[in-house]
């Protein structure tokens, strides 16, 4: 997420477009080149919203950049069409149409088969572009005759021509589109797409439907990709036919690579050494074709050497020289924030049925089969309002298994789940989170390229927005109750003094915290703890007891752990599993004596059960 400082990018980008007339000029850019440039830029805002910053890489975006291009030309020299500028917003909605009917095809896959279809969808588009409907795209001959913007003011009329004067329209245009794109970015919906790009399993899990806001992503990229689609028709007189080809696309990617992907100018930036190299080259130098191999050799090293692109690069070394201030006062703040009293325990959400008194959750005959493995068997288990449970077992005697059961990460073979009265069984993760019972994970499940406070911003959006809304030019700081939740959340996992830093640069200890503040970020009535205390240090584990006693407080807890001392020490009863199945249930103590659960437990140790 791009740091907000009120209305810098958006000034420096405005004095960026005003200077670059009297600047590239000299550095060696035509008219033509600069205006080519933007072009692609626009068309990399886009793809920049849903590549770098949702994590998804197409290569299908030639599809909407001439379905865009195409729809604007076509309404401008054969239906007669006179509004150059009404054109390109009809082309731009046609491509995200397409880019919504597509996006539901495609995104049924991820990674690379994702990748695969949108390249197959593109190749079908450049066939229908060069047959079917070759009598109103022209065919291999294009559409020539795509007039040049002008506006009648009333009392004049301003027309722009080639070179300069169109990039005026053209740069106009690129502000426009980078002020939109900054606007989503900083959005709620921009905050959940970055999550979705770090970790798409943790942002279903705290309540996103990840599924509506990867279409939303995708429809954006085509919406600009047809805006400048129909640019690159107006700026050449002509809409090309090669608009269709998967040269255009692979182009998109590699400048976006080059430049940097997740900064929005990144693509710009990618255009802009793409173009001035292939001029360069094979005018200047008269490399003819072999400019690519120059362009090959830079794209390697780059993506080698600057894995951030370059602006990504100059924001790494920006980052370099103001963090190392940052981190110190950090530091010196982590010293104070470790000695200060943990806060009032925060409200959980409100009850759905106030009027439900029974068991806060009941699970009744739960099975989960892996093929012939039978990982629970038959589990019956049942949990009252504010009670703290503590499940214990054997490695392998499927207490995982039976968590994700009840969060609905997984279905269960055959049972039951019932969650204040309401049956949950084969409800999605997302939507039992949203009915308020969620849990913190064995192995971390953090959004790993944002810092402590976005990801505690993630999972309270989910609570305060619920699964899915199109807010997309609302400001973070205007969602009513954010910054309160965030920053009583990080008092309560203790890391207020860590706010602001990055995940990855977090000790083990805090990162628990962190999984364990993602949960309770979501205000959860019922919250799971897989294995809290696993792999911490002594001190993490005295620290992070007291943090569970005081998370506690007000609220239903079931924890899973191995070590028994602190797990007895904080909870009610203990149910203990082995090989799938309830062994016991009992308190504390009870556990702690019985000669089966010694048996199973520690196969047969004499004496009481020991940490
Ligand atoms: N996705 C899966 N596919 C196949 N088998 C699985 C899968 N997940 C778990 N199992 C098996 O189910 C059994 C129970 O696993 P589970 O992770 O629930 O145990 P656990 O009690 O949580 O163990 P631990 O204390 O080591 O975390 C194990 O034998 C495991 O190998």
């Amino acid at each position: 997420m791009l740091k907000q400082r009120p209305f810098l990018i958006e000034t420096l980008t405005a004095i960026g477009l005003i200077a670059a007339p009297f600047v590239l000029p000299h550095l060696g850019f035509a008219p033509n080149t600069v205006n080519r440039i933007l072009v692609w830029g626009l068309f990399g805002l886009g793809f920049d919203i849903l590549f770098g910053f949702t994590g998804l890489l197409s290569f299908g975006q030639s599809a909407f950049y001439g379905t865009g291009g195409f729809v604007a030309a076509y309404l401008l020299t054969r239906a007669g069409f006179g509004n150059v500028l009404v054109a390109l917003i009809i082309g731009m909605i046609a491509a995200a149409a397409t880019g919504y009917v597509i996006g539901l095809i495609a995104l049924r896959r991820t990674g690379i088969y994702f990748a695969m279809i949108t390249v197959a969808i593109a190749e079908v588009f450049y066939f229908v572009e060069f047959n079917p409907l070759s009598d109103f795209t022209g065919g291999e001959n294009g559409l020539p005759g795509v007039p040049m913007p002008s506006f009648n003011l009333g009392f004049t009329t301003i027309h722009f021509t080639d070179g300069w004067s169109l990039y005026q329209f053209i740069a106009l245009c690129y502000f426009i589109g980078v002020i939109i794109a900054l606007r989503i970015v900083r959005s709620p919906v921009g905050a959940i797409f970055s999550a979705i790009r770090d970790n798409p399993l943790r942002a279903t899990a705290v309540g996103h439907n990840i599924h509506g806001y990867k279409l939303t992503a995708f429809v954006i990229a085509a919406a600009y990709a047809g805006f400048a689609g129909g640019l690159l028709g107006v700026l050449q007189a002509f809409m090309p036919p090669d608009a269709f080809t998967f040269d255009t696309s692979g182009q998109l990617v590699m400048q976006t690579a080059i430049g940097g992907r997740g900064t929005l100018f990144g693509p710009l930036v990618g255009a802009a050494v793409w173009l001035f190299l292939q001029d360069f080259l094979q005018a200047a130098l008269d490399l003819g074709a072999a400019w690519k191999l120059v362009l090959g050799v830079v794209f390697v090293l780059l993506v080698c050497f600057l894995r951030g692109g370059i602006v990504g690069g100059l924001a790494d070394l920006y980052r370099l020289v103001s963090g190392k201030r940052a981190r110190k006062e950090a530091e010196q703040q982590t010293e104070i924030g470790a000695a200060r009293p943990l806060p009032a325990p925060m409200q959980a959400r409100e009850v759905a049925h106030p009027a439900y008194s029974g068991p806060i959750l009941k699970a009744t005959g739960l099975t989960k089969r892996y093929g012939g493995l039978v990982a629970n068997s038959n589990v019956d288990f049942s949990v009252d309002q504010g009670e703290l449970r503590g499940i214990i077992g054997p490695n392998g005697a499927g207490k995982s298994t039976f968590f994700k059961m009840l969060t609905c990460e997984i279905a269960p073979t055959s049972g039951q789940i019932v969650f204040e009265g309401r049956d949950i069984t084969g409800l999605k993760v997302t939507e039992v989170c949203q009915l308020g019972l969620t849990k913190s994970y064995q192995v971390n499940q953090l959004f790993t390229g944002l810092t402590v406070r976005q990801n505690l911003t993630i999972a309270a959006l989910a609570e305060l927005r619920g699964k899915f809304r199109l807010d997309l030019f609302r400001k973070l700081a205007n969602v009513k109750g954010l910054s309160e939740q965030v920053e009583h959340t990080l008092a309560l996992v203790n890391l207020t003094a860590r706010a602001d830093t990055q995940v990855a640069e977090l000790a083990y200890g805090e990162k628990r915290r962190l999984e364990i503040g993602l949960a309770l970020a979501t205000s959860p009535r019922l919250l799971l703890l897989d294995e809290p205390l696993a792999g911490m240090s002594p001190r993490e584990r005295v620290e992070t007891v007291k943090l569970l006693k005081s998370i506690a407080r007000g609220r239903t807890m079931i924890i899973i752990d191995h070590d028994m001392d602190s797990l007895f020490e904080l909870v009610q009863r203990v149910t203990v599993l082995q090989e799938g199945r309830v062994l016991l249930d009992g308190t504390p103590e009870e556990i702690r004596t019985n000669a089966a659960v010694q048996e199973a437990y520690l196969g047969g140790v004499n004496g009481e059960i020991a940490a």
